[in-house]
């Protein structure tokens, strides 16, 4: 019997799901970056670990493609919750999920849409990102983990996010997901991203709280609501002094086993 598995994504930002509800698996960076390759493995842009606590919620154990752990991943707790939910080990509907960010709760809607409280958006400051020799100024919002959020008036279907944006190291010592928005209209923002420990995704469910924030800072405001197009598809964000919340989609599309000869080949810790 070999190691089950899921693949899934929320807005095509997507995720190899490991059900492991008595945290047995050797999860080690290795085993991570090879199941996230895209022609050596799976493919995805993080795995989401599933572990049974033994006292309250299940556990989002999130991983970035290159190994690295983060502490929340917004369209991650959805794929996560659908999990839950189509396992039949959570009934759809309103329930919390657990990450190292904090706990989250979720509602599964009947749609197959997944709204998701992600906490407060706090803005911590302003600083700047740079493509080649351009800066762009942004904000610094903390969604569970770090942004740097640059509305701009530059296209961002312009931008080259093959490499990571430059950003000060002093303001993000442990790096950051740095998001270029435009806004389309009031209320309809356009992001692309370039993620920590992964590259350019096709959609980051913090990174979307974080341009909302980013953009009602620009206009003095700190409640407010908006769409955001991301290359992967849309969700919805609402943001205010307390918390905010994330609505999107988010779908599973395969599951299966891993080899268990390649997956013991992988080095453990
Ligand atoms: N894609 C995620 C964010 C994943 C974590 C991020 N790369 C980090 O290192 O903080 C999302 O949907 O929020």
């Amino acid at each position: 019997m070999g190691v089950e598995f899921l693949k899934g994504h929320g807005t095509e930002n997507d995720f190899v799901v490991l059900p492991d509800p008595d945290g047995l698996l050797d999860l080690t960076e290795e085993r991570v970056r090879v199941l996230c390759d895209r022609q050596g493995g799976l493919g995805g842009d993080g795995v989401l670990r599933v572990i049974r606590l033994d006292m309250g919620p299940w556990f989002m154990d999130y991983r970035n493609a290159d190994g690295s752990i983060a502490e929340m991943c917004g369209n991650g707790v959805r794929v996560f919750a659908r999990y839950l939910v189509d396992a039949g080990l959570v009934p759809r509907g309103e329930f919390t999920v657990s990450t190292r960010g904090g706990n989250r709760d979720v509602v599964v809607h009947d749609d197959g849409t997944v709204t998701v409280d992600m906490g407060r958006a706090l803005v911590t400051g302003t600083s700047t990102a740079t493509i080649g020799g351009t800066a762009f100024d942004g904000v610094c919002v903390d969604v569970g983990n770090p942004h740097l959020a640059c509305v701009t008036g530059t296209p961002v279907t312009d931008l080259d996010l093959a490499l990571p944006p430059g950003h000060d190291p002093v303001a993000f010592p442990h790096g950051v997901n740095v998001e270029f928005v435009n806004v389309l209209d009031d209320g309809a923002l356009r992001m692309r991203v370039h993620e920590r420990g992964v590259g350019e995704t096709r959609s980051c469910g913090t990174g979307t709280v974080a341009a909302v924030a980013s953009w009602l800072y620009g206009r003095g405001e700190r409640t407010g609501k908006a769409t955001v197009d991301v290359p992967g598809g849309q969700v919805s964000v609402v943001v205010d002094e307390e918390t905010s919340t994330l609505t999107g989609p988010a779908v599973l599309v395969a599951r299966g086993e891993l080899d268990q000869a390649w997956w013991d080949s992988l080095g453990t810790a």
